[in-house]
């Protein structure tokens, strides 16, 4: 561990026992928020982070090593879904990471940018303050982006990144490293050649259509991981006002009834790593940034959730709110694997153990090669099918006939009427594609991160990934039981809503196209071999598609949407302030907020929605 970080995982090394403000969890939301309210120094803010603080570690720091942290205990929580019931009863992991940083630590580093119209959704659903021109600032606040070098710049046709558009003091380090091939050049030529001539409009200004390279969140000049802990640089962590406590796991919030009847967050109750439970006092405010699975468990565990749940497992009820862990919503995504071409790279070839050395060699010595990242390519497309894009009537028709609306649920009524004209739209974009330049296996039954990232077939493969940008279905994480340190019962009920499955089925029809147009036909080996096998005859049958969706399909890690900043009356758990329905002091900042998925990966919104969170929270504490 680097020493210039200061933290400590004893309670008893804190100078004091309160603070002004409790962030639980140091994660994306955690170490946005600790970083800006640190800023006035009249304040005192507690970060506590479960995991402990790996700055230095070069598992995390070195991007190529992602696939060695997954399942291990001292980064991931390594949750997994209950069996889905949509899915053939399969199980889906769920990587958390557990590490100063949180999944920031274990991500895939791609920063996307969701449509403006995403947020503009979230603001009509009542949140005020939540449009795409509020947001606009802070997707520029949280970073600075570095122009690549002039040859990935000319291989990605990258003259659409603007970067007085971009971040530019921002603490995390964005750029396009050099790692890009042949297959990323041709896979925008080969949307081009399809008719998806992308506008030349920067990603960051939401309305970007067809194929594009993003960035990385990697540091320019050490090609190292940058993530979260870029807001907890030397400097912050010297702060006399802000203390970072790891390796200590918070196990509910202290609630208290003042005499107006009014819900106040008071204390924190942790637990140390050896064993010992204390109390932390907040005088001014708690701050869940536990993540989309834990903030949820926490609110249970203090007492704020559905009553049968509370109930059934002895906890007293101190704020009835039946959706406290609803509205779970997940990219999930098919994913078809297909063999390349003689001559052509993929990060298949890492399983040679002395190419795997010789790419560590040019790593650690030249900062260059494979590890410095994952050459990941984009296309955002509206909805297709295998001959080309779908008309709006088809698609109004589809989503008429398989869309279930809950008629008992005004606020499920309310997010699927914003999420049809998403749906229809042709601007927007249902699937994000996504080229992974490896081979990925699926299982029946469970899959565990580590049977999903080794090369199990001999050739060299890529991968196309395709995510539901907007599901409609929607699932739920609660409390398996008291104990804090249980793991929750996470059922994410992927495609329970049919429509999720004809939206995927047809996407998956679509990428017969993309294979089989030149120049990215040329680089596979042809006939190219798929995985799975069936993908060999094509995907003209719908019902095949549907299958080998229902075979493959899997996670993009965007759970989201777990205690939701809606309206009570919607199924709301935070208001537009971000503050806890019922209670006073007790806010959420993660993307459990979320009430709507937005278009693509969401680090960048987490990001943009702590900046913001931040800016709240220290206007409301003026005093
Ligand atoms: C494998 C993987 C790949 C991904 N790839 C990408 C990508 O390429 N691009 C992208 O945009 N997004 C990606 N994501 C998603 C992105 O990283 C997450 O959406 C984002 O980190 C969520 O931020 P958060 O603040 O909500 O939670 P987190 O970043 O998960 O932070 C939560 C923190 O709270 C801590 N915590 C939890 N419970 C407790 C407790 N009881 N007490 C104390 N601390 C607690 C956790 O240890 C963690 O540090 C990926 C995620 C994963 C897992």
């Amino acid at each position: 561990m680097a020493d210039h970080i200061p933290s400590t995982s004893s309670i008893e090394a804190l100078s004091v026992r309160q603070f002004d403000y409790i962030v639980v969890g140091g994660g994306i939301g955690g170490l946005v928020v600790a970083r800006r309210l640190s800023d006035d120094a009249t304040k005192t803010v507690l970060l506590i982070e479960a995991g402990a603080n790996r700055t230095g570690d070069a598992r995390i720091d070195t991007p190529g090593f992602l696939g060695t942290l997954y399942g291990d205990p001292n980064y991931d929580w390594d949750y997994i879904s209950e069996p889905q019931k949509h899915v053939n009863g399969r199980q889906i992991p769920q990587p958390r990471g557990k590490v100063l940083g949180g999944s920031s630590a274990i991500n895939f580093s791609a920063i996307l940018y969701p449509y403006r119209r995403d947020f503009d959704s979230w603001s009509e659903l009542g949140n005020k303050g939540w449009t795409a021109d509020d947001l606009a600032p802070y997707l520029r606040k949280f970073h600075t982006y570095s122009a690549p070098s002039s040859e990935t710049a000319a291989l990605l046709s990258l003259d659409y990144m603007d970067p007085k558009s971009q971040g530019a003091d921002g603490p995390l380090p964005v750029t396009f490293p050099d790692i890009y091939g042949p297959l990323n050049q041709s896979w925008q030529k080969t949307f081009d050649v399809l008719g998806w001539q992308s506008n030349s409009d920067d990603p960051i200004k939401g309305e970007k259509h067809g194929a594009f390279a993003c960035p990385l969140s990697i540091d320019p000049k050490t090609r190292a991981r940058a993530y979260a802990t870029a807001y907890y640089s030397s400097d912050v962590a010297r702060r006399p006002n802000l203390q970072l406590l790891t390796e200590t796991h918070v196990e509910k919030v202290l609630l208290k009834k003042g005499s107006d009847g009014s819900i106040s967050a008071t204390d924190v109750q942790v637990l140390t790593k050896e064993g010992e439970h204390h109390q932390i006092s907040a005088r001014r405010e708690v701050i869940l940034s536990a993540g989309s699975i834990n903030t949820p468990q926490i609110l249970e565990l203090s007492g704020i959730g559905q009553e049968e749940i509370l109930n059934k497992h002895g906890i007293p009820v101190v704020i009835s709110n039946p959706r406290v862990g609803e509205n779970l919503q997940d990219h999930c995504l098919a994913a078809v694997s297909f063999e390349i071409a003689d001559g052509q790279a993929s990060g298949d070839l890492l399983r040679d153990p002395n190419l795997l050395q010789s790419a560590i060699k040019s790593y650690q010595e030249s900062q260059s090669g494979p590890l410095c990242g994952m050459p990941l390519s984009i296309a955002y497309l509206p909805l297709v099918d295998r001959n080309g894009i779908v008309s709006k009537d088809v698609a109004e028709k589809l989503v008429q006939e398989h869309l279930h609306t809950p008629a008992d649920h005004p606020g499920i009524k309310r997010q699927y009427e914003v999420q049809r004209q998403t749906f229809v739209d042709a601007k927007s974009s249902t699937a994000e594609y996504l080229f992974l330049p490896a081979q990925l296996r699926m299982q029946q039954g469970k899959t565990t991160m580590g049977e999903l990232l080794a090369p199990a077939l001999p050739g060299n493969y890529i991968s196309i990934l395709i995510l539901n940008n907007h599901p409609f279905s929607r699932g739920s994480v609660h409390i398996r039981s008291a104990d804090p340190l249980a793991k929750p019962v996470f059922d994410p009920n992927y495609l329970s809503q049919p429509i999720d499955l004809e939206v995927l089925a047809r996407h998956t029809q679509y990428l017969e196209q993309i294979v089989q147009t030149a120049p990215f036909s040329t680089l596979l080996k042809s006939p190219s071999s798929r995985i799975p096998e069936e993908a060999a005859a094509g995907f003209e049958d719908l019902e095949l598609a549907k299958k080998v969706v229902k075979d493959r399909l899997f996670t993009c890690f965007h759970p989201a949407g777990t205690c939701a900043m809606l309206p009570k009356e919607l199924g709301g758990v935070v208001n537009d302030r971000l503050v806890v329905h019922g209670t006073k002091n007790l806010r959420v900042v993660d993307a459990s907020v979320f009430p709507l998925e937005p278009t693509g990966n969401i680090q960048a919104t987490v990001f943009a929605v702590a900046e913001k969170a931040a800016d709240l929270i220290k206007e409301d504490n003026k005093n």
